[in-house]
C-alpha cells in the first residue's frame, strides 16, 4: 500500500484532534507537517523550536499508539524544527509494506498502461479492510453475505452489488474486502477502488488534456470496479453519461461492479437509466449496529489490537452504550481512550473511560441515573420536537402526526438504551414487542431515503447528548 507521509500524518492528527483539548491541539500539533516516512520512521516538522521537545515528550507515545491503531504499525516519531514557518515539502508516495493482518492480499498496483491516463492509477486497498476483520451483525448481515457471494463468484452472483447506509457503517470496508478476496485468489486481476469524486476529477482532466481515449481504455479494462459514494455524481451530467458507458462496457464484458452510497439507488438523484442499472443486481443496506454488535466489534478490536483494559466488560459496555450511531464513532472512542491513557500514563479502566469519553446517558439505563437521560426523557423530547405531547405518544391514536414521532422515539430509545423491546413498548401505552420491532425498522428504512428525517434525528440525538 502506498501512503504518503502527509496522508499518514493527517490521519493520525485527525484522531489526535478528537482526543486532545482544542487549545493543546492548536498550539502544538496543528502547525506540524509530515516530512517523510521511511520504514517505521515518521519525520515531522514543526515551525516552533520549543515544540520539538514538547511534542516528543508529551505526545509522541500517544501519536505512536494512534498510528499503530490506524495502520497496524508502530512508527517512531522524529520531530524536527523547520525554520521560517515553512515545513519541508511532503515527498511523493513512499512504499509502506502491507500490514500484518489476517491473510490480506498484497495491495495491487496496476501495471502502467501503454498510454497511462494522468492520475488514473489503481488506488490501494486498505489492508485492514478484510473480511476476517468485519463483524457480522443483524445490521449488516445481507450486505456482508452479498459481498462474500460477489467475492466468490464475481459477475455471476450479483452485478452490480449496491451497498448503501449511513456514514461510518462499514460500506467501504466491505467493498475493499471484496477486492482483497479477489486478489488473493487471482492476483493478476485488475481491481480499481475509486471514489466517485475522483472519477469525476479524472474525467475532467481527461477532457481538458484531450486524453479521453486513454481514460476509457483505462476504465474498461478493469476486472473489479469499486466505486465509493456514487451519490456524489448527482448534478454532474457529463460524468453520469461517461459512468453510464463505463458501467455498460464492464457489465457487458462480465466484469464485476460494486457501488456504495449513503442512500438507496432511487434516492440518489442520478439519471433514471443509471438507477435502473443499479437495481439490476442486488441492493443491500447497512444499518447502525445494535448494542450486541457494538460489543462484538469492540471485543474484536481489543483482540486484534491487543489492547490492555482492566474491567474489560464494563469498559466495553460503557463505550457501546455511549457511542451508538456508527462504527467509526466507536473506533473514535477507542482511539480517544488510548490517547488519554498515554497522556495521563494511566491504565485503561472504567474510571478512565468515564473521564475520557464522558457519558451520553446514565449508566443505570432503565431508570435513568441522576443527571443522566432516561428513556422517558427521550420520548418527551421527541414529542416536543414534533410539536406534540408525551401523552399523545402513549395514546392509542394512530394518526400520521403521532405515528412518526412515536416510531422515532422508539428507534432512539432502542439505540440509546439497553432495554427489552417489551419495556420500550410499555413507555408507549403498552404496545407489544412486534410493534416496537416494526417501528424501529420503519425508521431505519425511512432514514436511508429521507434526508430531512435524517437531519431531524441527528439533531435530536445531538441535543440529547
Ligand atoms: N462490521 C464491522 N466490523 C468491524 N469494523 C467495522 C465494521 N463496520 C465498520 N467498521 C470499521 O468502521 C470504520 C468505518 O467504516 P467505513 O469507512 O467502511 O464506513 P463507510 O460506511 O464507508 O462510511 P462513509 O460513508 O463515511 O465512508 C472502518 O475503520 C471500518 O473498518
Amino acid at each position: 500500500m502506498e501512503l504518503t507521509a502527509g496522508e499518514i500524518w493527517s490521519r493520525i492528527l485527525e484522531s489526535a484532534e478528537t482526543a486532545l483539548p482544542e487549545q493543546a491541539f492548536r498550539t502544538w500539533l496543528a502547525p506540524t507537517q509530515a516530512v517523510a516516512v521511511s520504514n517505521d520512521l515518521l519525520v515531522v516538522a514543526t515551525p516552533n523550536p520549543f515544540a520539538v521537545d514538547w511534542v516528543e515528550e508529551k505526545y509522541a507515545e500517544m501519536l505512536t499508539r494512534i498510528g499503530e491503531h490506524l495502520f497496524g504499525r508502530r512508527f517512531t516519531l522524529s520531530v524536527q524544527f523547520q525554520g521560517n514557518g515553512k515545513a519541508a515539502p511532503v515527498p511523493a508516495a513512499i512504499e509502506i509494506p502491507p500490514t500484518p493482518v489476517p491473510a490480506p492480499a498484497a495491495p495491487r498496483v496496476e501495471p502502467a498502461p501503454a498510454n497511462p491516463t494522468p492520475g488514473a492509477s489503481l488506488a490501494p486497498l486498505n489492508p485492514r479492510y478484510v473480511f476476517p476483520r468485519f463483524v457480522v451483525g443483524s445490521n449488516n448481515e445481507l450486505a456482508s453475505a452479498a459481498a462474500h457471494a460477489v467475492a466468490e463468484a464475481p459477475a455471476r452472483a450479483y452485478n452490480p452489488l449496491f451497498i448503501y447506509g449511513g456514514v461510518g457503517l462499514g460500506k467501504t470496508h466491505l467493498m475493499h474486502a471484496i477486492g482483497h478476496a479477489m486478489l488473493e485468489r487471482e492476483p493478476h486481476k485488475r481491481v480499481l477502488y475509486i471514489s466517485s469524486e475522483r472519477f469525476t476529477n479524472e474525467l475532467v482532466s481527461a477532457i481538458q488534456e484531450g486524453t479521453m481515449a486513454d481514460f476509457r481504455r483505462h476504465y474498461r479494462q478493469i476486472d473489479l470496479l469499486l466505486v465509493d459514494d456514487i451519490q456524489f455524481l448527482e448534478g454532474k451530467e457529463r460524468t453520469q453519461e461517461e459512468f453510464f458507458h463505463t458501467f455498460n462496457a464492464l457489465h457487458d464484458a462480465q466484469r464485476q461492479i460494486v457501488l456504495t452510497s449513503d442512500r438507496p439507488p432511487n434516492a440518489t438523484g442520478l439519471e433514471d437509466r443509471l438507477v435502473s442499472r443499479f437495481e439490476w443486481g442486488l441492493v443491500a443496506d447497512i444499518k447502525a449496529p445494535d448494542f450486541e454488535t457494538r460489543i462484538a466489534i469492540l471485543r474484536r478490536k481489543v483482540e486484534e489490537d491487543k489492547l490492555e483494559i482492566h474491567d474489560v466488560d464494563d469498559v466495553l459496555t460503557f463505550i457501546a452504550r455511549n457511542r451508538t450511531s456508527s462504527v467509526r464513532e466507536i473506533e473514535g472512542a477507542v482511539i480517544k481512550l488510548l490517547a488519554y491513557s498515554s497522556l495521563t500514563r494511566r491504565p485503561i479502566d472504567l474510571a478512565l473511560a468515564r473521564e475520557a469519553l464522558g457519558s451520553v446517558i446514565g449508566t443505570e439505563m432503565a431508570g435513568g441515573a441522576p443527571g443522566g437521560i432516561s428513556p422517558e426523557r427521550v420520548r418527551d423530547r421527541v414529542a416536543q420536537a414534533w410539536g406534540t405531547t408525551s401523552e399523545a405518544l402513549q395514546s392509542k391514536k394512530r394518526t400520521k402526526d403521532l405515528t412518526i414521532p412515536r416510531q422515532v422515539a422508539m428507534y432512539l430509545i432502542k439505540e440509546m438504551f439497553d432495554l427489552a423491546l417489551v419495556d420500550i413498548g410499555k413507555l408507549f401505552g403498552g404496545r407489544d414487542h412486534s410493534t416496537v420491532i416494526h417501528s424501529v425498522s420503519k425508521v431505519e428504512d425511512d432514514l436511508a431515503g429521507d434526508a430531512d428525517l435524517r437531519r431531524r434525528v441527528d439533531e435530536l440525538r445531538a441535543a440529547l447528548r
